[in-house]
């Protein structure tokens, strides 16, 4: 796959107001989003409905799991920084979790 570029200015600024659940990292370029589920099983499900859509992406999450508060980083390590891959995905992982009512 092509390596993904790094995303910077306005870009960057328009696709981070697309995701208002999303906000920059302190200490790196990379967007985070906390979700926290009803239960376990709630987030779990979650979990592996973004572990599957991220390997046919080939683009994958840093996440914290913790009962049922999901942790999740997005940055590109081949950019070294905030991609249109990590945009994409955190669409995808805001429809899932929309299907959890969250
Ligand atoms: C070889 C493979 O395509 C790369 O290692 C992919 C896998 N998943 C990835 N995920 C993320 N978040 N960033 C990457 O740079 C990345 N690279």
């Amino acid at each position: 796959m092509a390596m993904a570029e790094k995303l910077t200015g306005a870009a960057r600024d328009a696709a981070l107001a697309r995701l208002p659940h999303w906000r920059a990292a302190k200490e790196r370029d990379a967007i985070e989003r906390r979700l926290v589920f009803r239960d376990f099983s709630q987030a779990f499900a979650f979990m592996t409905r973004v572990a599957l859509a991220a390997e046919a992406a080939d683009h994958h999450p840093e996440w914290f799991n913790v009962y049922k508060i999901v942790d999740i980083v997005l940055t590109t390590h081949d950019a070294d920084g905030l991609s249109q891959r990590d945009i994409d995905l955190a669409h995808k992982i805001d429809a899932f979790a929309a299907d959890f009512g969250i």
